[in-house]
């Protein structure tokens, strides 16, 4: 019997391959950061070829360079940052262009243009989403309409179209030889072209969009066998789990009863409550995403509050300023100061994503006055996370009628014991990080594990959850409110920015 599953976690800064043990214990990782490219400002875009040159090195890191056999390893699952839209040729494997980040902003105009006729919502009861340059579908439309040739390639089913997830597998089962061309549906259910209940492509949609429906990948379900790895790599492993990274914790975090809610804090931040097989569309500006579906069980849905910028401003503060050398000295800067000095940081730099959803929104820092201090900044930086989420939890309560009693937490910044304290502060309810903090990995391996037997159910994976930390709020109502108070007058002033 395999002593393993593997995850590739293909980030949006980097690739990771982890290798879990039955347990959920990380028994060794390899990961590569790739080149973030900003061509203008508002576009960021990565190279596909490198991000699949670092996968294959990183699997060859987590094998420790062949010391744990392939042999060893049941299924790998493959999670991805999610929206990221590649396109390539079937014969050649080469990419059109470079793919397109969720973050990128180059369709602004095409959201207007659309929104004009019927509003942002007008495609929110089949796809869940509002309008907005974060999704595949308009991002796949400005490559069909700019890149010579694609269009036309792409209706002779010569060129394909993929997030993370199908370009990897693609490449994975044989690529140019014969490569499987899928996704999952939480993958899917990101590009605002398939529908939510049938769970298939949306001909309403691939019309109004303007997409050949040859260049789309099947809509599988997240947890079955998809292929096999024909490379020396990881001979013969299957791939039996896709989930899109935010989704992927969710079932590392084991949310499987509908009113638990996770949020992973990395790049963006973004927290997801499960409803259950109901759907629910949103009317306080979150989006309504498919959680997860395991084999031919029903599928489950999630609402989702997605922030664009959490991590990606303690990074701004390291790169674009110099303020501190890594990420983790935030802290350090932020903890030498009781408070904000009445500075707030509203990071709208990819516009406002939920519950706002302002595209020309644009980043601001109020309430300066001479007494703030960098250190008052960097209190800002870490509060603007907190304060964003609080607005999402706010739109969630609402949206599902429920009241959270806690919230689990993972990714990067949980790192930040000053900003776990205040998220907990903020939201009120005890905030809970578990031991293992991998969990989009994790849970992509679960989906993986479960379709080929190395688990059995959920109640093998729910033994492995395990409490390393708990945030209780220590914080008086009025501090609150006033901190919020504070923070709702600056996002006011982000909005209307853009032209
Ligand atoms: N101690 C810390 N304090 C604040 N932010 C941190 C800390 N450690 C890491 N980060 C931030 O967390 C992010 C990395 O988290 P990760 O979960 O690896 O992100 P992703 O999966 O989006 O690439 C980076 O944006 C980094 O700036
Ligand atoms: O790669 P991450 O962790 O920044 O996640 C990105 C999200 O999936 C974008 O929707």
């Amino acid at each position: 019997m395999s002593k393993y599953v593997a995850a590739i976690d293909q980030g949006t800064t980097s690739t990771r391959c982890i290798i879990f043990d039955r347990q959920g214990n990380i028994i060794s990782v390899g990961q590569k950061e790739h080149q973030q490219i900003y061509p203008q400002p508002g576009w960021v875009e990565h190279n596909p070829d490198e991000i699949w040159k670092n996968t294959l090195e990183v699997i060859a890191g987590a094998r420790i360079n062949g010391s744990i056999a392939a042999s060893d390893i049941a299924a790998v699952g493959i999670t991805n940052q999610r929206e990221t839209t590649a396109v390539w040729n079937r014969r050649t494997g080469k990419p059109y262009y470079n793919a397109l980040v969720w973050q990128d902003t180059r369709t602004g105009d095409l959201v207007n243009q659309f929104a004009r006729e019927g509003g942002q919502d007008r495609f929110r009861a089949q796809t869940g989403l509002p309008l907005a340059t974060y999704f595949s579908g308009l991002k796949l439309k400005w490559l069909l309409d700019n890149v010579p040739g694609l269009r036309e390639d792409a209706e002779k089913g010569e060129a394909l179209f993929g997030t993370m997830d199908t370009f990897l597998i693609w490449h994975l089962t044989g690529g140019i030889h014969g490569g499987t061309h899928v996704t999952d549906v939480t993958n899917a259910s990101r590009t605002q072209l398939m529908n939510l209940q049938t769970l298939a492509w949306d001909p309403e949609m691939l019309a109004a969009f303007e997409i050949p429906r040859l260049m789309l990948p099947l809509i599988k379900s997240s947890s079955e066998v998809y292929g096999s790895v024909v490379l020396d790599v990881l001979p013969n492993v299957p791939i039996a789990g896709d989930l899109g990274d935010q989704h992927a914790a969710l079932v590392g975090q084991t949310c499987f009863e509908p009113g638990q809610a996770k949020n992973t804090y990395g790049t963006g931040c973004f927290m997801l409550l499960n409803t259950g097989t109901e759907m629910k569309v949103s009317t306080q500006g979150l989006l309504t995403t498919v959680a997860y579906k395991f084999g031919n069980d029903p599928v489950n849905y999630a609402l989702e509050g997605s922030v664009a910028i959490s991590g990606a401003l303690v990074q701004w503060l390291r790169d674009n300023l110099g303020m501190i050398e890594k990420s983790s000295d935030v802290e350090t800067l932020a903890k030498s100061v009781e408070d904000n000095g009445g500075a707030y940081f509203v990071p709208a730099f990819s516009g406002l994503y939920a519950p706002y959803w302002k595209a020309d929104a644009r980043g601001v820092i109020a309430g300066l006055t001479r007494y703030v201090t960098k250190a008052h900044i960097a209190r800002a930086v870490l509060e603007a996370t907190a304060y964003q989420t609080l607005d999402v939890m706010k739109a969630m309560e609402k949206d599902a009628d429920i009241q959270l009693k806690s919230l689990r937490v993972d990714g990067g910044m949980v790192a930040n014991e000053t900003l776990m304290q205040f998220q907990a502060d903020m939201l009120d309810v005890p905030v809970v990080c578990p031991a293992v903090t991998e969990t989009t990995a994790l849970g992509a391996a679960y989906a993986a594990g479960l379709a080929v037997g190395y688990w059995k159910n959920f109640d093998d994976l729910r033994l492995n959850w395990g409490i390393a930390h708990t945030w209780d709020p220590k914080m008086g109502s009025t501090q609150r409110n006033k901190l919020h108070k504070g923070w709702l007058k600056a996002v006011e002033r982000s909005f209307g920015w853009e032209d």
